[in-house]
């Protein structure tokens, strides 16, 4: 089975968040499937310059206004297709902001074209001797794949929508309608009308074959109005048609065991050796060297990921004893918030402000905890690396961080299945009560220990979830 996955980002190419790494892994994870995924990304220059051989394999001689080339090359064992248009997608910035951090203006149409020529490639003539199967998209900057998919060449062909984060939607004034190349029937609620604007997401859920979500607690949320932003009434009319499949983890590449990016390697029979780890940590971030637990962060610092719930309970990690590292970049009032906080607690508290894939290895393999308040969380990647990596995650109890995560309750630590801690309600004093249970817990060695063992030992690689997608597939396909 050919199967078209259609991003705007993937790992280890480009990567803002958790959608790089699942876009950049499934594919391999759907090998044993006899599933062949091609993988189809803008040409950002950061994507251009790292890949060496490209074949020119299709084009465009128009796309919104500029001709266009669509080239192949392999990365990292990823099959891709790259859409190259200088106009739109050859500027300084990420993939969507610019330089000085906003938006570009004509993000509608950058990824309204990605969405397009997605949908040519699936259709009759835009790559030689090459058709998918079944055609997968993510997010809305992929989401009118399936939109513009009903009213071209490759109507037939099932398409999956999978929403990574409904409050990421895509929506646009009216005004973007003409420029989309869409007929006038699609500026209408079956379609893209979304409240009188565009909305990317909203045209690619009311016409995707199947949609998927990234956990099955997620799933039931986002019906409610509480996380369904806006979109709760029409996913409940498409519900039959509505999964959540829970992202598994590149399993290679955060290995405690051969992980590059950490100073001694380790495993479920070798905790001690995570000390090493964390001697390094406490180097790198200034701590002071004692036995109180160190708390870790890694995270976009934003409102959803709970990091002014984590602002107001710095003083009193300190006051029991913790140190906390954050590793985070966003919202500049949190950034503030947290800065300030390391500057009262100077050799407790400590922040780096940015993005290190490297050091976000090197913390989850030294820290004793990683705390994931998210008001709302889809799947989280987080709390798996964590997972694998005997970093025991304290976790608001929502979304996949509620179905990844078994708290550690009298129940579950008598069974002997606890991984982590949940709270619920996600607010300050939330996350204080379970910052306080974690102290009990650490205090006790041989119930730490257990936690993170059985944390080590949770299925968290792809085979399961990819084992549903393939599933997934095939039923599309067998529906005709
Ligand atoms: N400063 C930093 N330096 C280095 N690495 C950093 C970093 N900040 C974040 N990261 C990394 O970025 C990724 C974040 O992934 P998440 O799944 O936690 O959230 P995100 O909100 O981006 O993804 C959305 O999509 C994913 C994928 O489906 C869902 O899991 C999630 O719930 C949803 O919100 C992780 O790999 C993390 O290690």
């Amino acid at each position: 089975m050919n199967v078209l996955s259609v991003a705007s980002e993937v790992y280890p190419l480009v990567k803002t968040g958790g959608l790089a790494d699942v876009v950049g892994a499934l594919p391999a994870a759907l090998v044993p499937h006899g599933i062949r995924t091609r993988t189809l990304i803008p040409g950002y220059p950061a994507v251009l310059q790292k890949l060496k051989k490209k074949k020119t394999v299709g084009g465009f001689d128009n796309l919104f206004g500029k001709p266009a080339s669509i080239l192949a090359a392999e990365y990292d064992g990823l099959d891709l297709l790259v859409l190259d248009q200088p106009a739109l997608y050859n500027r300084d910035g990420g993939p969507y902001l610019d330089a000085t951090g906003r938006d570009y203006p004509d993000n509608f149409r950058r990824f309204a074209a990605l969405s397009l020529a997605a949908a040519e490639i699936a259709g009759d003539n835009a790559i030689a001797n090459w058709k998918p199967d079944i055609v997968h998209v993510h997010d809305w900057q992929t989401a009118l794949t399936p939109v513009y998919m009903r009213f071209g060449s490759a109507r037939a062909t099932p398409t999956v929508m999978t929403i990574h984060n409904i409050a990421f939607q895509g929506q646009f004034g009216a005004s973007a309608f003409p420029e989309l190349a869409l007929p006038p029937e699609a500026f209408s609620v079956q379609f893209v009308e979304y409240y009188g604007d565009v909305g990317f997401l909203k045209g690619g859920l009311q016409t995707a074959t199947a949609i998927t979500t990234v956990s099955p607690s997620y799933a039931q949320e986002i019906l409610t109005p509480e996380f369904g932003m806006g979109l709760e009434g029409l996913l409940a009319s498409r519900v039959d048609d509505l999964t959540g499949i829970v992202n598994g983890i590149d399993a290679d590449l955060w290995n405690p065991q051969t992980d590059p990016h950490i100073v001694a390697h380790f495993g479920p029979g070798t905790l001690k050796r995570r000390g090493a780890n964390r001697k390094a940590l406490e180097d790198r971030f200034g701590l002071e060297k004692d036995p109180g637990p160190i708390f870790c962060v890694v995270s976009r610092l934003t409102w959803q990921k709970g990091m002014d719930l984590l602002a107001e309970v710095t003083d009193d990690i300190v006051a029991l004893g913790g140190k906390l590292i954050v590793l985070g970049s966003g919202d500049a009032a949190l950034e503030g918030a947290l800065l300030a906080a390391a500057s009262r607690h100077r050799g407790r508290i400590a922040m780096v402000t940015g993005y290190d894939e490297p050091l976000s290895h090197l913390m989850q393999a030294g820290s004793d905890a990683i705390l994931i308040p998210s008001r709302f969380e889809p799947c989280g990647l987080t709390q798996l690396y964590g997972l694998r990596y005997g970093c025991v995650p304290v976790v608001a109890e929502t979304g996949g961080l509620a179905d990844t995560i078994i708290d550690a309750n009298e129940a579950a630590l008598s069974a002997k299945v606890a991984t982590g801690f949940h709270f619920r309600p996600v607010t300050a004093d939330g996350l204080r009560l379970a910052i306080r249970r974690v102290f009990r817990a650490y205090n006790e060695p041989k119930v730490w220990a257990r936690l993170q063992n059985q944390g080590m030992k949770s299925e968290v690689s792809w085979a399961k979830s990819a084992e549903r997608y393939a599933a997934l597939y095939s039923g599309l396909l067998a529906k005709g």
